[in-house]
């Protein structure tokens, strides 16, 4: 399943600087939707990276789509396996309230598509005067999965880390578990975000990788560290379920096949978990059981810390699962298949 990554923030915010920056890194085909209310085109080169397939939603905000029809028309579009894809990212406009978009991402029905995060880039030198201004922090932090604060360069160098400090906690009061990262010129590792597919150019593509490679070395930006556990053997899933529910510090994704003991013996999964959503399904057929492993990414990772929970999780376990956790098991594949029975499930 594609990964669909929302690009929200306010108007001015950073928010096509950040798909530029994405867009620098080819080894990963990626399409994406502009959501230009009749603004932004494709077309006229602000967007300067490598696109493999695009679409837009023009006259009006994504998220005050009466449903998610349009949204899904085009992601089911994007999602043909023709394209081959490898991730979508959306822009919203300025005007887009991730709250909404959260909404049509999970109540939508396009197939072969997965949540993969809501990016909110923040202003910092304009927050305080536009998004943030009342005295409750904006609910719109705790709808995003990731939070760049971005425009740092244009913060007095004495004045930085003490407006990154004080923005992040405002976001936490909405959304005390969200990853949160510095930025400038919205800058940030593509690897944090989705998988780079390859270190070479694919024959097929543009030659400009080894370029925009070496481009992206000179960012600044924060790296993304990845840590990865083996596991050669089935795993209780309670624990990986107790994982997925309570990932370690600054974990932005989890992803990779694990075995799982079941009520009917030994299953593999494929988990792709991003920024507190998990998302389960059955191992991607052809998948080498012998490379299961489970990889852990985010920027300042405690790579001891974060083994140890992974292995912890990950410990062999010969005994048959608990009814409890079999259900818990069930019910988080449902939800995986179709975001949109969440309800039904609950009820
Ligand atoms: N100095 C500085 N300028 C920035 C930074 N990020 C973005 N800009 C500039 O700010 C302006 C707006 O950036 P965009 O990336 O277009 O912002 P956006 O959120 O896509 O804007 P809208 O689509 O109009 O909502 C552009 O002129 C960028 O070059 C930054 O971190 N530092």
């Amino acid at each position: 399943m594609i990964p669909v990554i929302v690009l929200t923030g306010y108007l001015g915010a950073g928010k096509t600087s950040l798909l530029n920056g994405l867009l620098t890194r080819p080894g990963t085909r990626v399409g994406v939707i502009i959501n230009d209310i009749g603004k932004i085109n494709v077309d006229t080169g602000l967007i300067t990276g490598q696109i493999d397939a695009a679409e837009s939603i023009a006259g009006g905000c994504v998220c005050c789509l009466p449903d998610s029809g349009g949204l899904d028309e085009l992601l089911e579009k994007l999602a043909q396996p023709k394209l081959r894809l490898d991730a979508i990212i959306v822009e919203a406009s300025g005007a887009a309230d991730p709250i909404n978009v959260d909404r049509l991402l999970r109540y939508g029905n396009a197939p072969g598509v997965r949540p993969g995060g809501i990016i909110d880039v923040i202003d910092a030198v304009q927050h305080e005067h536009t998004v943030d201004t009342a005295a409750m922090a904006p609910a719109r932090f705790g709808a995003a999965s990731l939070v760049v604060v971005n425009k740092l360069d244009m913060i007095a160098e004495d004045a930085r880390e003490a407006t990154f400090a004080r923005i992040s906690d405002r976001v936490r009061q909405a959304n005390p578990k969200v990853s949160i990262v510095p930025a400038s010129h919205a800058a940030i590792d593509p690897d944090l975000v989705f998988d780079i597919a390859l270190n070479e150019d694919p024959a097929d593509e543009l030659p400009l990788a080894a370029v925009s490679r070496a481009e992206h070395d000179h960012t600044h930006a924060p790296h993304a560290h990845a840590v990865t556990v083996p596991c050669p053997e089935p795993a209780d899933p309670g624990a990986v379920l107790d994982l997925l529910e309570n990932p370690p510090a600054n974990a932005y994704r989890l992803k990779g096949h694990v075995k799982i003991r079941t009520g009917t013996g030994v299953q593999r999964y494929l988990i792709n978990m991003v920024g507190w959503q998990p998302h389960l399904q059955l191992a991607t057929p052809g998948s080498d059981p012998a490379k299961d492993a489970l990889v852990a990414v985010g920027v300042e990772l405690d790579e001891q810390q974060v083994g140890d929970v992974l292995r912890a999780a990950l410990e062999p376990s010969n005994a048959e699962p608990s009814s409890q956790d079999l259900i818990r098991l069930e019910r988080r594949l449902i939800l995986s298949s179709r975001v949109a029975d969440e309800e039904s499930v609950r009820s």
